[in-house]
């Protein structure tokens, strides 16, 4: 009938309208080091034991309660049964949040959920109907979410951390993409920041040269060893030769022209000695003929996030072949990996 349209819509509409609420929810609980009390304690807790672990006020043992409700519902905790009296247990998503496991993702809820990635979209009104070339963060701000990392020192440190984090993943990646890496005797990583990545490469191939690029005030206080080390330089300008170059999570932050840039760049960098070379791209790649709904919607909510924030954007695939053959690159193979992104071999 038209009136169960009417309220399934609604239904529809303001299920979007809070989506903030599960998100600002899981904030909270990693804030609260959660996931943390209850792995520590080793086997499913009660409302009251997790009450007093975290010192709260009687008040809020009920307001506690509430969130867990709504997060176990989204997945996040298990309900279970201690001698009669309801217990919780973590999932495989909260589990991403215990901070003494390599693959807690704790900085990525807390970046990504930070007030500086979320006020700007306050002014999107104002984004949308002014015809300067800016990004939604700019016209909140007045400065580039590049330059308010480099100015606040806390806040670069919550990405390099976040990015860091995430390149965890990519440890369990590595071993389905080994061969992606074998017999190069070099790579640089390109927009590497602390390193994340290239130390994980670094330990699984300790004979590789391995060169972090990025940004010279990013590099500065970074040491590696004989096999690691940390450049600074603009990979618009000119990128470090090495056999192959790495370009983790960073095409996307940047929109096509930019990124023909960069591409040009590497492929500059992997020309050295007349070897083949090749480029590793790691990113998103959008599919929606192929991926489920739920992945897709990942995806797209990235879209905006680059695009908000950098003027970047997610590619599909097609979108990565035209980019990658506009570079001048003749070849390239795309592997799904970790979950969300892609691994993209091309070569020039
Ligand atoms: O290339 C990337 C990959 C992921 C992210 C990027 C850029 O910026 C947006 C983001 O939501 C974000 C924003 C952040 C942050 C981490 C963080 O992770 C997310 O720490 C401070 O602000």
């Amino acid at each position: 009938s038209e009136e169960s349209e009417m309220y399934h819509a609604q239904i529809h509409l303001y299920k979007h309208v809070y989506n903030f609420v599960s998100a600002m929810a899981l904030k909270s609980v990693m804030e609260l080091g959660i996931a943390d009390i209850i792995h520590n304690n080793g086997k499913p807790i009660t409302l009251s034991e997790l009450a007093s672990s975290l010192k709260l006020h009687p008040s809020k043992i009920s307001v506690l309660h509430r969130f867990l409700r709504l997060l176990t519902h989204n997945g996040f905790f298990a309900k279970t049964k201690v001698q009669e009296e309801e217990a919780y247990v973590l999932t495989p998503p909260s589990k991403l949040l215990i901070t003494t496991k390599p693959t807690c993702l704790a900085p990525i809820v807390k970046g990504a959920l930070h007030s500086s990635s979320l006020d700007m979209w306050h002014s999107s009104k104002k984004w949308f109907t002014e015809d300067k070339g800016l990004t939604l963060y700019e016209t909140a701000t007045n400065e580039s979410f590049w330059a308010f990392l480099n100015g606040n020192h806390d806040s670069l440190i919550m990405f390099q951390e976040a990015m860091a984090a995430d390149s965890h993943m990519f440890k369990l990646a590595l071993k389905e993409c080994k061969h992606v890496f074998e017999n190069l005797e070099s790579l640089v990583d390109v927009g590497g920041g602390i390193g994340g990545v290239t130390k994980l490469i670094n330990e699984a191939f300790p004979h590789m040269k391995c060169i972090v690029f990025d940004q010279p005030q990013v590099v500065a206080n970074c040491s590696g060893n004989e096999n690691l080390s940390f450049v600074g330089g603009d990979m618009f300008k000119s990128i470090p030769s090495a056999d192959a170059v790495l370009l983790k999570w960073v095409l996307h932050d940047w929109n096509d022209e930019l990124s023909l840039k960069i591409l040009k760049n590497c492929k500059e960098a992997i020309s050295h000695k007349g070897k083949k070379g090749k480029v590793i791209i790691i990113d998103i790649a959008i599919d929606e003929e192929s991926d489920d709904p739920e992945l897709t919607e990942l995806k797209l909510d990235y879209d905006l996030v680059m695009l908000t924030m950098f003027n970047g954007k997610e590619r599909g695939k097609k979108e990565w072949e035209n980019l990658i053959y506009e570079a001048g690159f003749s070849n390239y193979k795309i592997t799904p990996i970790c979950g969300f992104k892609s691994l993209i071999e091309v070569y020039p």
